[in-house]
């Protein structure tokens, strides 16, 4: 896919920005772990959960955008907040010129976050263009935390951030080939059902990987852990994939929904996907 060559500048910027926008909101994430009031509330059902980590870091996340980049339309998990009601209202004036819409999951992950499974929370900031996600990053705050060392070793570094713009390079890990003779299929561990299971086994899966987050599961396709992401679920929304997809696509993967569509990114799409959504990488 090409990306319009007059975003290519701006694209770069937003990358960059967000790259350091996500590693602060790792370390909000972290910082409300480590005190322990978590403020967990329910948001549609008890598999969907809400935390003060993920509050807190939206609210650093789109501050920071909205100071970066005015003139681009944000839209963030953790509901609408006044800023961005009046930034909606600019943006009926402006919308000529506001290029890009940026996908903001301040925590992809809650439910694995608030049991402990640390390393499966990332920080999702995606970019699209022509409602189409053109660009993302990936910020996992816990990836090494549980990498002991060894004595006189220094601790592994924590956490990692992945970056990557489509028709462009993708940087912050290596992105490996899985390996061949297997088919090992990741999907969510806290979302299941029948549905999502049927579609895993229509798979014919050796091994199944389930794991908190869409963005950790993409991390493992990158990382050559799995071979396709399987998600038969209306669940994921598009602050979800936008990142995600933008990386992986980069990478030379693919993400569709469940009929080989694109997903659409455009400002006014629906949030949840419509049908069922069927995620691939073909590497
Ligand atoms: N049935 C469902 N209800 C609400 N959210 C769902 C869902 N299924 C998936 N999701 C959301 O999609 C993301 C990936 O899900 P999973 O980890 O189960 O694969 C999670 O994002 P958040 O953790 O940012 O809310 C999760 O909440
Ligand atoms: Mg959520
Ligand atoms: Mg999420
Ligand atoms: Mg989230």
């Amino acid at each position: 896919m090409s990306v319009a060559a007059n975003t290519i500048p701006l694209l770069s910027r937003v990358v960059g920005y967000s790259v350091a926008i996500a590693n602060n909101a790792g370390r909000i994430i972290r910082d409300i772990m480590k005190k322990g009031e978590l403020g967990i509330v329910e948001k549609e059902s008890a598999q969907d959960l809400q935390t003060e980590a993920d509050r807190a870091a939206q609210r650093s996340i789109i501050t920071s955008l909205q100071k970066c980049f005015p003139k681009s339309t944000i839209i963030g998990e953790c509901g609408v907040p006044l800023v961005v009601v009046v930034l909606v209202v600019v943006v009926v004036v402006v919308v000529a010129v506001a290029v890009l819409v940026i996908w903001v999951d301040p925590l992809d992950g809650t439910a694995e976050y608030t049991q402990g499974l640390l390393d499966h929370v990332t920080v999702l900031i995606g970019i699209a263009s022509g409602g189409k996600a053109v660009g993302g990053v990936i910020h996992q705050p816990y990836y090494n935390y549980q990498n002991p060392g060894t004595q006189g070793e220094v601790r592994a570094e924590l956490g990692r951030t992945i970056w990557g713009i489509v028709g462009g390079s993708v940087g912050g890990m290596p992105i490996v080939a899985p390996p061949e003779g297997k088919v090992i299929v990741t999907t969510t561990r806290s979302h299941s059902s029948s549905t999502v299971n049927d579609a895993v086994a229509a798979v014919s899966p050796t091994e199944v990987l389930r794991v908190g987050g869409a963005g950790h599961k993409v991390m493992l396709l990158l990382e050559g852990k799995a071979h396709v992401y399987v998600f038969a679920s209306p669940g994921c929304k598009k602050w979800d994939t936008c990142a995600p997809q933008a990386i992986l696509e980069a990478a030379g993967g693919v993400l569709t929904d469940i009929k080989g569509n694109p997903i659409p990114y455009h400002a006014t799409v629906a949030h949840r996907y419509v049908g069922r959504s069927l995620m691939l990488d073909p590497i």
